[in-house]
């Protein structure tokens, strides 16, 4: 990995105050979504070429792990999810890694970059992470299949608004892309986006059941179009998630949109990221395509359920040469 560790040294908590622009959105424009191509063969040859590359050692690991840190929504999204839960999981994200070892690395005061929960979950969330300026993340509108009725899919994310999310996490309606109606995942997404108001809005593709990258290519454009604040691989529930291709494939999409429009649309690979090791490895890959900017929690998350837990057992390892059992570090 050539990657170096100017942009993982530049942590939350020393980040001069950026205020990105927040996407507005444009005009559909199918012209542009028509022209969009994907190559899969030289998108897999470079992506093989990423995780043998030489590893980031000692400091500098250290460093992109703690960054690492900074950029997760920590997520419960279980049918049997309790207040209890919740707020272990906010006391987690309030303090991702024990006081004494974040003193030792320099980073008292870190944090995760967001909690993700179901709606019922919100007050919870709400409540635990108060002063803290961790943001409550909610899924959203018939998350995960988003087959419930239209009114009540706006409807959900109206009702999580009012109950302090401030990130809402939207699952797109797959079938407008599998049917190439462009039109109505632009349209949808928009009204989406309306009802969050100033909650930022995130647009799940759930990228396993698009068929193609190039779909993947071609919804990443359009919920950019109808004026997604972050666009998110996956709902964790979907067979296939996150994978390497994909993310070269949506991050490629950003980039052209800023270079057409101006504004800076956020990414989230989710589902199935639970190893510090593959976490550096879609950091570099950020660093590589998109830039240093783009390191940052308000342009870059991971939706992660249990990476914490693995992020924190290589950090003890660096202080002190030993892996603590993985049962101590059961949340996250
Ligand atoms: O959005 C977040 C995902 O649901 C988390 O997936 P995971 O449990 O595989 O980490």
């Amino acid at each position: 990995m050539q990657t170096t560790t100017t942009a993982a040294t530049t942590t939350k908590t020393q980040l001069p105050q950026v205020t990105e622009p927040r996407n507005p959105g444009t005009k559909l424009d199918l012209d542009w979504v028509a022209r969009v191509q994907a190559n899969t063969s030289a998108i897999e040859r470079r992506c093989a070429t990423l995780p043998g590359r030489r590893s980031i050692k000692k400091d500098h690991q250290a460093a992109w792990l703690l960054k690492a840190i900074s950029c997760i929504d920590l997520t419960t999204l279980s049918g049997d999810d309790t207040e209890r839960r919740v707020h272990r999981l906010c006391a987690k994200a309030r303090q991702p890694v024990r006081a004494e070892m974040l003193e030792a690395l320099g980073m008292p005061g870190l944090t995760t970059g967001a909690v993700c929960v179901y709606h019922e979950m919100i007050p919870a969330a709400v409540s635990a992470l108060e002063g803290t300026g961790i943001p409550v993340a909610a899924v959203s509108t018939g998350f995960p299949a988003g087959l419930s009725p239209f009114h009540l899919r706006i409807q959900e994310i109206r009702e999580s608004v009012a109950a302090g999310a401030e990130e809402i996490d939207i699952v797109i309606s797959r079938r407008h892309v599998l049917s190439g109606d462009w039109q109505a995942l632009y349209d949808e997404m928009a009204e989406k986006r309306e009802a969050c108001g100033e909650a930022h809005i995130k647009a799940i593709l759930a990228t396993g059941e698009l068929g193609s990258l190039r779909n993947v290519a071609r919804a990443s454009l359009v919920c950019m179009m109808a004026g997604a604040d972050f666009i998110k691989t996956s709902t964790g529930k979907e067979s296939v998630n996150a994978t390497l291709p994909v993310t070269l494939v949506m991050i490629r999409a950003i980039r052209d949109y800023f270079e057409h429009t101006g504004y800076r649309v956020g990414y989230k690979p989710a589902g199935g990221i639970s190893k510090a090791k593959d976490a550096l490895v879609y950091l570099s890959l950020i660093k590589e395509e998109l830039g240093d900017r783009w390191l940052q929690p308000d342009l870059f998350r991971f939706g992660a359920s249990s990476l914490l837990g693995d992020i924190e057992r290589q950090l003890e390892h660096h202080l002190t040469g030993a892996y603590s059992a993985g049962y101590r570090h059961a949340i996250g």
